[in-house]
């Protein structure tokens, strides 16, 4: 099979950078294009130096209906509402769309929805092996456990985070609501704050830290009478999340449309 062409958008980002690093180390793929917001300071620079490699030849660029139509696959790493654009365009364009970006509203995930009917699009708020693994545990260990343990999902990142719950802490809690029948919806609890009151039965709790350089925390806490069970994951490098972006690529590759998440690149969607 030939090269895979891969455009890796929002190229500056911690993330971009280190997926254009992995990319650079594969030698199936080839980064046939690497864009960033339109007027950033990236614009024109090559590739290779951006990430502290010898150059590509390739400089970023904001074009990204150029490089859309000249490749097989788009990883993104950015905000929202670039990642609905490029939805739209990778739909248009039919290449195959990894979307890493969480922090997404219910109207931005209708999009996404709306663009996966003309092209495959995978899209996961944790890209790491390890994490879609503990989901799966997740899940199995809610379903045997009854109210009378209480979910709670505890998440620590890096201060330069700008979304909370993190998309992980969600991908979790909803694995938790899935494996006890319930909808997370209606059961999570995102903010504590006062005379809250005592816990209801059923609640799935969340709890957000920030600070520092940390990838990334994970802990499920299943607390019952007199005993407490935690599933827990820890990143230590951003390489995790791109190798698992690029798994998912490779997936993709030529697949039907579709809106797929990690689970079912890593064959884990029956668990
Ligand atoms: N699913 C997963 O496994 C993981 C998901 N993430 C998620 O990925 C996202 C990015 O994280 P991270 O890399 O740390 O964040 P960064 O802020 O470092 O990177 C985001 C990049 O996107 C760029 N960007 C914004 N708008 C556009 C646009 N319209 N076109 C192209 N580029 C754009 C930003 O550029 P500028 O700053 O110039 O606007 C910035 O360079 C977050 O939502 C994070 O939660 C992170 C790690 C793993
Ligand atoms: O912003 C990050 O850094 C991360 N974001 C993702 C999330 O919101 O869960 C994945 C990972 O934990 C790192």
């Amino acid at each position: 099979m030939t090269q895979m062409r891969l455009v890796v958008v929002g190229a500056g980002g911690r993330m971009g950078r280190t997926v254009i690093r992995a990319i650079a180390e594969a030698p199936d793929l080839v980064l046939s294009a690497a864009i960033d917001t339109a007027g950033a300071d990236t614009i024109g620079r090559d590739v290779g130096e951006l990430v502290g490699l010898p150059a590509f030849g390739v400089p970023v660029s904001e074009d990204a209906l150029t490089a859309f139509a000249a490749a097989e696959g788009v990883i993104d790493f950015t905000i929202p509402q670039a990642s609905i654009a490029y939805a739209a365009l990778a739909a248009q364009a039919r290449i195959a769309h990894v979307i890493g970006t969480t922090g997404l509203s219910a109207e931005d995930e209708a999009k996404i929805e709306a663009a996966a009917r003309h092209a495959p699009i995978v899209k996961s708020g944790n890209m790491s092996l390890g994490v879609n693994l503990l989901a799966a545990l997740v899940k199995r260990v809610a379903r045997t456990l009854d109210e009378d343990f209480d979910i709670e999902v505890v998440e620590m990142h890096h201060r330069a985070k700008i979304d909370a719950p993190s998309g992980t802490a969600l991908l979790l809690g909803r694995a938790a609501a899935e494996g006890r029948g319930v909808d997370l919806d209606t059961q999570g609890v995102f903010t504590r704050h006062g005379h809250t009151g005592a816990r209801h039965p059923g609640d799935i709790g969340f709890a957000t830290l920030r600070g520092g350089t940390v990838v990334g925390e994970h802990n499920v806490i299943f607390a019952g009478p007199a005993e407490r069970i935690e599933l827990a994951h820890k990143a230590e490098d951003r390489g995790i999340f791109a190798r698992g972006a690029i798994a998912a690529a490779r997936w993709a590759r030529g697949r039907k449309p579709g809106l797929y998440s990690m689970a079912d690149v890593l064959g884990l969607s029956d668990i």
